[in-house]
């Protein structure tokens, strides 16, 4: 009986030996088949025009990391043409499309066959919320329909007036710092970009939230400081790291585990991973203090301590009264936004609304800088509006024609997100090219915004005037991406728009804005966003008022 059961005892041993040994050889099989043979002899995809595959291994993966964010894909269009195919690392093939139909496709009549690819969403999560930006089909839908009203034009319009007050300390705080500078030349440099995001992170949280923040003149508030050391840690190496991370199984749970922040301090044992470990204690930190604020909201709106909520005009004061009066829930078929979803909405109007609107800013301050005829029209168009109402209110901002086009011309040349990406969901036919199920979309909007096809030889220079002129082949959807399109678009596009026109008019009314040093040059760097890489130094001069 004992020499029966170990003789049994040793087959089954066998049989799992050999099953493991075939499902070693299927997988390897199936590795050498995706890396070696698919893209090159067995795609559907192959006979598209694209940049050379390259190392089978790596694909395009060492230019794309060379390159300036987007202008690498925006050379592959120039060359290609504009449906082209890229191989990335391990045979994935990546389809990039620029044309409307074909975007339209993707974007908006097919975006529930193409939503954004799982690792953008762990990633976009661990940083940015599991809000609106990871979710799609109906709960996003629903979730969409609870939020637009908080960015309706009617609730912006009336939130104009929350701006103002981090900008006037903004340009106190230039003003004061310039008077003290001890060469007492009239200007002084400072790095750009660190002030934006500062001014548009206090912009965010009184909109937001109706907080006060106040990093500008508070350097150590908790929030500025936890958002300080997240966007320190941003950099290419960074993203990659977080991406593989993301791609290992199980990886995404473990980031997002109690039990994975707890143990994070493994990651500084394990070379270069060290980033994981304070992105993790960041992303806490700054969930924490939105639970508190949220707690104290809920305690406001349910009429603790006397607070006027009637009055409050931030979008999450908009929210709670819309879930305690059940407006919300008629409208979305009894959905209601519990408050764990209420708190990783609000990482995500920190995260998306807040390091976007400042970089878009940076670029156009360079801008403004560095085409100074383009910076003299926009003060002539300001100065007279500033100096007899230096709170301009949305209508007035919105008719301020120059302005706008140097807000969206800006936000056109050098875009805050230069690409992002979907995955095919399901194949599907685009035009006459059969796209199999799981096929990448790159959609390069550096590359869409700057299109020669449509916006003439000089697509790549910064000429404001071309708003008021638009090109004969513009396309009012597709034609400029940097909000995107469709169901998934930005939806503070607006609001975006908005804040930088505030910002930039009161700006530019008060100072003159030069490069650093002659000969600098633009030094974009991207993660999820596109952001100088030197924080934008400028040589700003106070203007007598
Ligand atoms: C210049 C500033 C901004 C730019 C360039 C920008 C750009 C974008 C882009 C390109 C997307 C689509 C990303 C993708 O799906 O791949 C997006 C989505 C989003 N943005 Fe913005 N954004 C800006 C400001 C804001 C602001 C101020 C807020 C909110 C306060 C915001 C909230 C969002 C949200 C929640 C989404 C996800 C929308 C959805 O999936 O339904 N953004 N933004």
């Amino acid at each position: 009986m004992t020499k029966f059961s170990s003789l049994r005892g040793e087959s089954l041993l066998q049989t799992i030996q050999y099953a493991l040994l075939l499902a070693f050889v299927v997988l390897l099989l199936r590795a050498i088949y995706s890396v070696f043979i698919y893209p090159f002899i067995a795609s559907p995809l192959r006979r598209l025009p694209g940049p050379p595959l390259g190392n089978p291994l790596l694909g395009v993966f060492l230019p794309i990391a060379k390159s300036e964010p987007g202008v690498i894909q925006r050379d592959w269009v120039k060359e290609h043409g504009p449906l082209l195919r890229a191989v990335g690392p391990l045979g994935v093939e990546r389809l990039l499309v620029v044309k409307p139909a074909d975007l339209d496709r993707i974007l908006v009549t097919g975006w529930l066959e193409c939503p954004r690819p799982d690792f953008m969403k762990n990633v976009l999560g661990l940083v940015a919320g599991y809000g609106l930006l990871t979710v799609t089909g109906d709960e996003h839908r629903m979730m969409r329909k609870v939020l637009n009203p908080a960015f309706s034009i009617q609730n912006l319009m009336s939130q104009t007036e929350l701006y103002y007050e981090p900008i006037e300390i903004l340009i106190n705080r230039l003003k004061t710092l310039i008077k003290e500078d001890t060469a007492c030349t009239g200007a002084k440099q400072f790095p750009m970009y660190n002030w934006m995001s500062k001014v548009t992170l206090d912009i965010i949280c009184q909109t937001a939230f109706g907080y006060d923040c106040n990093s500008l003149s508070n350097p150590d508030n908790e929030l500025a400081v936890a958002y300080e050391n997240l966007l320190k840690l941003q950099s290419n190496e960074t993203n990659a790291k977080l991406v593989c991370v993301m791609l290992l199984p199980g990886g995404p749970a473990l980031l997002r585990s109690e039990w994975g922040y707890r143990h994070r301090h493994w990651f500084n044992k394990i070379p270069g991973l060290s980033p994981v470990a304070t992105m993790l204690t960041c992303v806490r930190q700054i969930r924490s203090i939105c639970a508190q604020l949220l707690a104290r909201k809920i305690q406001e709106t349910a009429g603790v301590g006397a607070v006027d909520t009637a009055s409050k005009k931030d979008i999450m004061s908009l929210l709670l009264r819309a879930r305690a009066s059940g407006d919300s829930a008629k409208d979305t078929g009894g959905y209601r936004m519990e408050d764990h979803a209420l708190i990783e909405q609000m990482l995500t109007f920190l995260g998306a609304g807040h390091e976007t609107t400042a970089s878009g800013l940076s670029w156009a301050l360079w801008l403004l800088a560095s085409h100074p005829e383009a910076q003299s029209k926009l003060r002539a168009e300001v100065s007279s509006i500033v100096s007899s109402n230096p709170r301009p209110d949305y209508r007035t901002l919105k008719d301020l024609k120059y302005l706008d086009g140097v807000v969206l011309e800006s936000l056109r040349v050098l875009p805050p997100v230069p690409v992002t990406n979907r995955i095919s969901g399901t194949g599907f036919w685009l035009n006459d090219v059969w796209v199999p199920k799981g096929t990448l979309f790159c959609l390069p909007i550096r590359a869409i915004n700057t299109w020669k096809e449509v916006w003439g030889d000089d697509a790549e220079e910064f000429r404001p005037e071309r708003w008021h002129d638009l090109p004969q082949g513009y396309n009012s959807t597709f034609s400029f991406l940097s909000f995107l399109a469709g169901p998934h678009g930005c939806i503070g596009k607006t609001m975006a728009v908005m804040e930088m026109k505030a910002i930039l008019a009161l700006l530019v009314a008060n100072f003159e804005f030069r490069p650093a040093h002659e000969g600098q040059l633009a030094k974009p760097t991207a993660t999820i966003t596109m952001k100088p890489a030197d924080s934008m130094p400028l040589l700003v001069r106070a203007l007598s008022s």
